[in-house]
Formats: structure tokens, sequence, C-alpha cells
């Protein structure tokens, strides 16, 4: 069986960090690991309060995951500040994992922050050239960026220059793109765009860890880049439009839409 890590913050509520991508991996068929490095009491409504796991707890999940097990692929998920940013990157370094998938978290779909503001330099300098995908959404790529993103031609623009940090693929997730759900993937040669019609609903909490964790189990799985991207999109895509009602604000997806009917 293939194995997948995420590192990332705990949602209790189910539906985005750690547990969105424990479901989006066992979804795949792959075995799912984690590594919690930051506990957030949060719901469908609003994040309540943040509480870091101490750097050591961090580097010694890493170190008993790869004493023992190994990975096929990594996520990285939220990882709220530069300490946490360079304990990770470090760890990275000792093990050398293949497909680093990396979803550069900054904000709650609420707009409560998830990671300092003054952690982006770590972010861009020790962690971004480690990772084979990094998975911005528009407001994320502007920050790393530093160009604000209008258009599809801002999409592409913007991919390159953080394609220029040194990673080597970029999906700029367009989301939060008016119009159609338009997501860009750059590998420095070519844009493939991929494409759905915006879904009406405001159920879209931990849509991004969904993506991400759904990409690094396909490439776990042994698909292209290109290929992984395209099935992870009809994956989220399926997962948003048989949602499931839960909590009152920006509900979760249904990450088992492939399992059981919600109308049972
Ligand atoms: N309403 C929608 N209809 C169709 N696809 C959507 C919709 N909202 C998001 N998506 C798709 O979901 C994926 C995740 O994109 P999004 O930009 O929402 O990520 P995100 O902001 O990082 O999510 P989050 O921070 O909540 O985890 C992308 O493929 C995007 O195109
Ligand atoms: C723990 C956590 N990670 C990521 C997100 C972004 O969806 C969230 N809301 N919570």
């Amino acid at each position: 069986m293939k194995k997948v890590l995420t590192i990332a913050g705990s949602d209790p509520s189910g539906g985005a960090g750690i547990q969105a991508d424990i479901k989006t991996m066992s979804a795949h068929g792959v075995y799912a690991m984690s590594v919690i490095v930051s506990i957030v009491a949060e719901n469908t409504m609003r994040v309540i309060d943040i509480e870091d796991v101490s750097l050591k707890m961090i580097d010694e999940q890493i170190d008993s995951i790869y004493e023992d097990i190994g990975t096929d692929a990594v996520k990285i998920g939220m990882l709220s500040n530069s300490d946490i940013m360079s304990t990770v990157a470090d760890k990275l370094l000792e093990y050398k994992p293949n497909n680093i998938v990396l979803d550069p978290v900054m904000y709650a779909k609420g707009g409560n922050a998830l990671m300092q503001e003054n952690s982006i330099n770590t972010l861009i300098e020790k962690l971004i050239p480690l990772c084979d995908l990094i998975t911005p959404n528009i407001p994320e790529a502007e920050k790393i960026s530093q160009m604000k993103i209008s258009t599809l031609s801002d999409m592409k623009e913007a991919s390159e220059k953080i394609l220029n940090l040194g990673c080597r693929a970029v999906l700029l997730k367009g989301g939060h793109y008016i119009g159609d759900a338009i997501d860009v993937l750059y590998d420095g040669n070519t844009f493939t765009e991929y494409k759905t019609e915006k879904i009406d609903t405001k159920n879209t909490h931990g849509t991004g860890c969904t993506l991400s964790s759904s990409i690094a189990s396909n490439l776990a799985l042994g698909y292209s880049l290109e290929e992984a991207v395209s099935l992870s999109k009809k994956y989220i895509t399926e997962a948003i439009k048989n949602d499931i009602h839960i909590g009152k604000g920006n509900g979760p997806v249904n990450h088992f839409f492939n399992f059981f009917n919600k109308e049972a």
C-alpha cells in the first residue's frame, strides 16, 4: 500500500487540516499518516484559538515516521510560524522524501490568519525550494509573488514568479477567482488549465487541504503530475457538488462521495 504523510494543523470540526487530509488520502486508497504541528480550535464558522506543538515534538513525530515506515508522498499544510517552517524544512532535507506537495495555508475561509505574516520569508527561502508542487490560492499567490492577481494572465505571471523561487511546479487555484473555478498548473515549460463551473455553495471549508492531499495521494499512486492534478480536480469538484451540510457556517465537502449516498 502506498504511504502518504500530512504535516499540518488539526481542525476538530473535521473539514480541513489533518482531518480533511486523512479522509482524502483514505478515499484514495493510500495509507494516511499525520504529523500534527498545531492544534486549532475552529469550526465551520470561525477560528477561536491556535496552540502550536513544540518544535521537539514536531521533530520527533517526523523521525518516528522515517525510522519505521517511510513515505511515497508528503503533503504539507498549515505551518503557523517561521520556527515550525525551519524545523520541517530541516527534516525534509534530512530524509529527502519524494513527492512533496505544499499547500501554503495563510488564512481560514472566514479570514482568520493561520500563518504569522512575518514568516513568509522563511516559507519562500527554506520551504518552497524543497517542494515538487506548491498549491497557493489567489490571496496566497499574491503574497508570495508580490503582485495583484485579477485575471487569468495574472495567474500565469504569478505562477512563473513563484516557480522561480525554486519549486518544481505551481498549481495556482482559482476558487477565489470571479467566474469559473480555473486552476493553472505551471511546470516551467507548459501552462495547463483545469476549468470547471463555479458551484453555488458556501460549503467550501477545507477545499484547498482536500485538493492538495488528493494530488499527493495520486502522485504516491504513480500518476504523472499532470494526471494527478487532473484526477484531483475531478475529485474536489465532486466532493464540493456532493456536500453534506454540516455546521452553521462554511461546511465541509464530502470526502467519501464515492462510498456513500448522502440521501441514504
Ligand atoms: N465554488 C466552487 N466551485 C467549484 N470549484 C471550486 C469552488 N471553490 C473552490 N473550488 C476549487 O477547489 C479547489 C480549492 O481551491 P480554493 O481556491 O478554494 O482553495 P483554498 O482557498 O486554499 O481552500 P481552503 O483554504 O478552504 O482549504 C480548486 O480546485 C478550486 O478551483
Ligand atoms: C488546521 C487548518 N488547516 C488549514 C485550513 C484551511 O482551510 C484550516 N481552516 N484549518
